[in-house]
């Protein structure tokens, strides 16, 4: 007889009566039921080979041990690359996300940079001789690179960086060397055992000038032994200059000198995407332990109820499962954006360039900043079992939050945005992504609480922070402030107002994804209200921006105050069927809060016993140490 399989009643109940289908949105967010059969057929192909399962806990470990241990599995994951039933590039794209990859390689793949950068630096910036001397050689993994560009002096001024590289005309090679120890990269994932080749990003000197950052293969370690290669401290290596601007001794400026900066727009990308990925998985553990866990008393005499029935318990967790979808269709837009700008920057049209570098900066430091806040939210969330290092929040949380600082530090980002804002308001004159700033605002300045209504006021504040941003600037000009110094003492102005621009943009993506997408009246129902929800709870949080730059009232919050509480009471019956829709895997959570069987208790216990200060009752310490102390009669 089939063996019952458990489902937590409370869960089970959650489940019953779904008014949609939860596929329809599967496939929404897989990009097309054929993706999703892709990826289910990758799951089970990665997820059934018992060699990729952990013997213990990773926690378990020792740093050497968990190097080790993730790189045996990486590379046995790219054995099996040959024979995926998802073809390379979809199982790569599965393997080096917050998804799949993760679910194996829980401390990070000591691979990941060969295919997210490595590779892409090569695609993006070698010459087709370059790309066939190491492209084939790489994707063959005859090599294994990294991207060297942090150095422990500079992450973010990158035309302070200050490894050098030199030509020599008479040799017509490049001397690289590290001119003192804040020069010595710093932080560059694979470089410290695993890499043999870095692109390795130094100031170009030529003729006694410097050209600035551009990047450098640069062979790190013997291909045989892997021993690092002679003076590989002070770099006197035989790099090659990964450009084409080096043209028989002489100089060739590029056709813009930040195209050397091609491979960080690419991760800011694809970083949207995975921080979006990392939030799903949060508020899915968040939202069925939710409703699992009962305690306290709501009615007086009653059962505990299950927290998430707390409106309390709703504000937290429901705008970050809204989230994931308004981020989700913004990476969507934005991905697309990439592609059309990329396509055309190999043609020589470079007129996109301005607007992908305003929106990839302004969106991954958006995403990844507000999913870092709700994947915190959502620990808090699951109380003290939220803490625990089996529930996963510690291990989502580290890499959300890291995705704040690398690939370019949010705040620097968000100067950046300002500096494209700022530029195209003057100018009147600027990319796709900022029309609105183009001409003045039009219409009625009262306001409507519909969704279009609600939908001008993120636009009125968009383009009235940029005006009070200008106000600032000229301010301090008028005072005679050099453009320098004008622009710090406006930066928190400016920041803010890059933020309006970029909450504007994911908030019309999420609007117009639902106008323009062919949904089941169930589904557009659902997500309809979790976009209300979302950009109303958004304005909420940033009020004084609207105050600031529209003419709404005490009166206009109120009513909108009112409007989210109802949205809330109306997702709340639909929050375990909402994020049983992302169709992640209990191997892709990794945590006993958000299995989906809910059979929480069960598997905290059975996951503490791994511990091994579990497997004795006395451990070893006492005798030494604690013993002592007891007979000591201090
Ligand atoms: C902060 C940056 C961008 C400043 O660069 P800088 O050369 O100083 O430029 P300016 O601020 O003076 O701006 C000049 C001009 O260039 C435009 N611009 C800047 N960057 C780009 C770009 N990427 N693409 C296109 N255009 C760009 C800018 O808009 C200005 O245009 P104007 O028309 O207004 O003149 C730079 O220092 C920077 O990017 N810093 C961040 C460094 C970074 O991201 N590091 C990541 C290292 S790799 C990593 O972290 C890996 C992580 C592991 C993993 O991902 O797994
Ligand atoms: C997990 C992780 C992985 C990484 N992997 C790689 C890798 O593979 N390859 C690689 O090359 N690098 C890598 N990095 C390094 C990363 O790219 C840098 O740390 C990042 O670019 C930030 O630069 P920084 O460390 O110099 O910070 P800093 O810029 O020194 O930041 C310190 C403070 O200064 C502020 N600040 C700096 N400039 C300005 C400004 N102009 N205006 C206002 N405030 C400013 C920042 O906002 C911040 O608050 C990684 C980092 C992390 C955390």
């Amino acid at each position: 007889m089939s063996k019952e399989i458990y489902e937590n009643p409370d869960l089970k109940k959650e489940r019953q009566n779904c008014p949609f289908n939860k596929e329809e949105i599967t496939h929404l967010l897989d990009g097309g039921k054929e993706k999703t059969i892709e990826r289910k057929q990758l799951e089970n192909y990665i997820l059934s080979d018992e060699q990729l399962k952990d013997a213990v806990p990773m926690e378990y470990l020792s740093h050497a041990d968990k190097y080790a241990e993730e790189l045996r599995k990486a590379c046995l994951l790219m054995h099996k690359l040959a024979d995926s039933p998802a073809g390379q590039v979809p199982t790569l794209r599965a393997l080096m996300g917050a998804g799949l990859g993760s679910a194996v390689l829980k401390e990070g793949n000591p691979l990941a940079l060969h295919y997210v950068m490595f590779i892409p630096a090569l695609m993006g910036q070698g010459t087709i001789d370059q790309q066939a001397k190491w492209l084939e050689k790489a994707y063959n993994l005859n090599m294994i690179g990294t991207y060297a560009q942090t150095e422990l002096g500079h992450g973010t001024f990158l035309r302070g960086l200050e490894t050098r590289a030199t030509y020599d005309p008479k040799t017509q090679e490049f001397i690289l060397e590290s001119p003192s120890l804040t020069a010595y990269k710093w932080w560059p994932g694979s470089l410290g055992k695993t890499a043999n080749y870095a692109v390795v990003m130094a100031q170009l000197y030529t003729k006694g000038k410097c050209e600035g950052t551009h990047p450098f293969m640069v062979q790190l370690r013997d291909e045989e032994t892997h021993e690092p290669l002679p003076g590989i401290v002070n770099m006197w290596l035989n790099p090659v200059c990964i450009s084409s601007y080096i043209h028989y001794g002489t100089y060739v400026k590029p056709t813009n000198s930040k195209l050397s900066y091609a491979t960080m727009v690419f991760v800011r990308v694809v970083v949207c995407q995975d921080v979006t990925t990392n939030l799903r998985k949060a508020v899915t553990i968040a939202t069925r332990y939710s409703c699992v866990r009962r305690q306290s008393e709501l009615k007086p005499g009653d059962r505990e109820p299950q927290v998430m029935d707390y409106q309390a318990q709703q504000n937290k967790l429901l705008p970050p499962l809204a989230a994931t979808f308004a981020f989700q269709l913004a990476a969507d837009h934005l991905w697309n954006l990439y592609h059309t700008a990329n396509n055309n920057i190999e043609q020589g049209d470079l007129e996109l360039l301005p607007d992908l570098h305003g929106l990839s900066c302004a969106l991954k430091a958006l995403c990844s900043s507000e999913a870092a806040n709700f994947v915190e939210v959502c620990r808090q969330s699951c109380g003290g079992h939220g803490y625990m290092s089996c529930s996963n929040f510690p291990r989502i949380y580290g890499q959300v939050t890291a995705a704040e600082t690398y690939e370019g530090e949010n705040t620097v980002l968000w100067l950046q945005v300002a500096r494209y804002l700022v530029k195209t308001r003057k100018e009147q004159s600027g990319g796709l992504s900022v029309k609105y700033l183009i001409g003045e605002e039009k219409g009625p300045k009262t306001v409507d609480t519909t969704l279009e209504g609600i939908v001008k006021l993120y636009r009125r504040a968009a383009v009235g922070l940029v005006d009070v941003a200008i106000a600032e600037l000229d301010k301090s000009g008028r005072k005679g402030e050099a453009p320098h110094d004008a622009w710090n003492h406006a930066a928190v102005y400016l920041i803010k107002a890059a933020q309006a621009h970029a909450r504007l943009f994911v908030v019309e993506s999420f609007v117009d994804s639902l106008k323009e997408g062919k949904l089941s009246a169930p589904v557009r129902t659902v997500l309809s209200q979790l976009c209300e929800l979302f950009i109303i709870y958004w304005l909420l949080e940033r009020s004084g921006d609207f105050f600031l730059c529209s003419n709404l009232t005490k009166q206009d919050l109120l009513l909108l105050n009112s409007k989210y509480v109802e949205l809330l009471a109306a997702i709340r019956p639909q929050a375990v069927n909402l994020v049983d829709s992302f169709d992640l895997r209990d191997e892709v959570l990794n945590s006993p809060l958000g299995c989906w069987d809910g059979n929480v208790y069960q598997r905290l216990f059975d996951e503490a016993a791994k511990s091994p200060l579990n497997q004795s009752n006395v451990h070893e310490s006492f005798h030494k140490y604690l013993k002592p102390l007891l007979k000591s009669n201090l």
